[in-house]
């Protein structure tokens, strides 16, 4: 399998050398050349088999020859056997045609979990045949940078910077990024929000003198190999609820639109998906887009689903691609629109074509917190703020007759405990594999939002490895 960029003026690349490469050399974001087709014998035959199988079935078509299969297979098996459930994404029943498909019962608790333990171990697998080493640099509102960070530290390949906002994480987030005690891991707390980090690593991208200098990878959702381990879970979940005879609605708590268009690569790889429905907070940019076709980024609102904070949705580049009927021209003016004038306006076909797979709408924050209130009174069960979003959108969307939905449990909720608690008093205790983590000492950096800044920073970290005799 090759991968194409959406921007159409970068090389087009083997699995291996895309997974390393994050960003494609014109801005753009890599996909497969053609989506593999599964038949539905062959979804059907996934109905209660293991998330490996099901995983491996999956990723060879897009690894091609760049793994070998039984190197494949090792590194699936060992990245979910650090999932504390053995189904690794079960669902849990709350309603009569409704499911929370709990995707936190990986090191972290949260859904990045799932890609993240998996994509180092593949990184780390290629950087050691290739005998190369890379510094690996994140943005995260939260959630992606302890994932990153759980599945890197210690690896003898590989640097690890990791920016968050800092002051608009929570408690707990925090304590997974500044408290590993690895040496290849920087935390660094930016002054600014989720975009100024993400932007940040964009333009570490684009510096084309940096990027070859440091050996420059990323692990946002800009990286493919993040969306095809995300693609999984829709297929487990979908078997085993009876696809592809019944018909099925997802409905996915959205930021940076990665977990939800792994569910459109879901679709176009043959699984039978009635719609996607995406689920935002109060930054509702892409809600605004569906309805009105213009994508206007505004100010970024802080809310009690902090990992939603965002709005720049990096991935709505691969939808509008696809979309589009993969017209790279188009997505270079819209992207160029939006760096010079913070939007643009889809054109009419791109958008119906959206619109014929997807739905949106927000949720505010007293919608947010009756949620958990009400769905811990009726099934005494206790969402976290990210998954309620998705819940309460899927409900007041409406089920329909012989469809059922199924909401992505994004994170548990003891990683907002102090949000969980104001909405319904209770206060979700850490689960024991995360004991003492809130009394560790922490290490991390702050560092303004200047891209000189954080490119010294990490240039001058990277040389001190180097001199330590860190690298192999
Ligand atoms: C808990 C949680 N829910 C939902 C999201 C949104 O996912 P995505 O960015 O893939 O749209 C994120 C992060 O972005 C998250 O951390
Ligand atoms: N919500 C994310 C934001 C980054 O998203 P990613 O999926 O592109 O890594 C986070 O928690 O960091």
């Amino acid at each position: 399998m090759r991968y194409v960029s959406t921007r159409g003026e970068a090389e087009t690349l083997g699995f291996a050398d895309a997974l390393l490469k994050g960003l494609a050399d014109d801005g753009g974001l890599y996909l497969p050349e053609s989506w593999p087709q599964f038949s539905p014998a062959m979804i059907e035959e996934f109905a209660g088999r293991p998330y490996a199988d099901v995983a491996e079935a999956v990723f060879r078509p897009f690894v091609g020859d760049d793994i070998a299969p039984g190197a494949l297979r090792a590194m699936i098996d060992e990245a979910y056997a650090t999932f504390a459930h053995p189904a690794v994404a079960p669902l849990v029943q709350i309603g009569p045609a409704h499911f929370v498909l709990e995707l936190f019962h990986g090191p972290t608790l949260a859904f990045k979990d799932v890609a993240m333990q998996l994509i180092a171990r593949l990184m780390d697998h290629v950087l050691k045949e290739r005998g190369e080493r890379a510094t690996i640099v994140g943005a995260t509102s939260g959630d992606t940078g302890g994932a990153a960070i759980a599945a890197f530290a210690g690896s003898e390949r590989t640097d690890l910077f990791i920016l968050f906002p800092h002051g608009r994480v929570s408690p707990v987030q925090q304590r997974q990024m500044t408290t590993s005690g690895a040496a290849n891991v920087h935390a660094v707390a930016v002054d600014g929000h989720f975009d100024d980090c993400q932007a940040l690593v964009k333009a570490m991208f684009n510096d084309r003198r940096f990027r070859d200098g440091v050996g420059l990878s990323g692990v946002n959702s800009i990286n493919w190999g993040r969306i095809m381990a995300q693609i999984v879970y829709y297929f487990t979940s979908a078997a085993s609820l009876g696809a592809p005879r019944r018909k099925l609605t997802f409905t996915v708590p959205t930021g940076n639109f990665g977990d939800i268009f792994a569910g459109y690569a879901a679709m176009r790889m043959g699984l039978p998906i009635e719609r996607l429905v995406i689920a935002t907070n109060a930054n509702d940019i892409l809600a605004r887009t569906l309805a009105t076709g213009r994508y206007e980024t505004g100010n970024v609102e802080a809310t009690m689903s902090p990992s939603m904070d965002i709005q720049v949705s990096s991935n709505f580049e691969r939808l509008i691609f696809e979309a589009s009927g993969r017209d790279a021209a188009l997505v270079r003016r819209l992207m160029s629109g939006l760096s010079q004038s913070g939007g643009f306006e889809l054109p009419e076909g791109v958008l119906d074509a959206i619109r014929r797979d997807f739905d949106a709408a927000s949720t505010d924050e007293a919608a947010t917190a009756a949620t958990i209130r009400r769905v811990l009174d009726a099934c005494a069960y206790l969402l976290d703020p990210h998954t309620a979003v998705g819940v309460n959108v899927a409900e007041s969307r409406g089920i329909a007759p012989g469809t059922a939905t199924i909401t992505l449990g994004t994170a548990h909720p003891a990683k907002f405990p102090a949000a969980v608690k104001a909405a319904c008093g209770t206060e979700p205790a850490l689960p024991p594999t995360h004991a003492g983590l809130m009394e560790r000492a922490e290490r991390f950096d702050r560092l303004p939002a200047d891209l000189t800044a954080v490119e010294d920073y990490i240039k001058a970290r990277t040389r001190a490895a180097a001199m330590a005799g860190a690298r192999p």
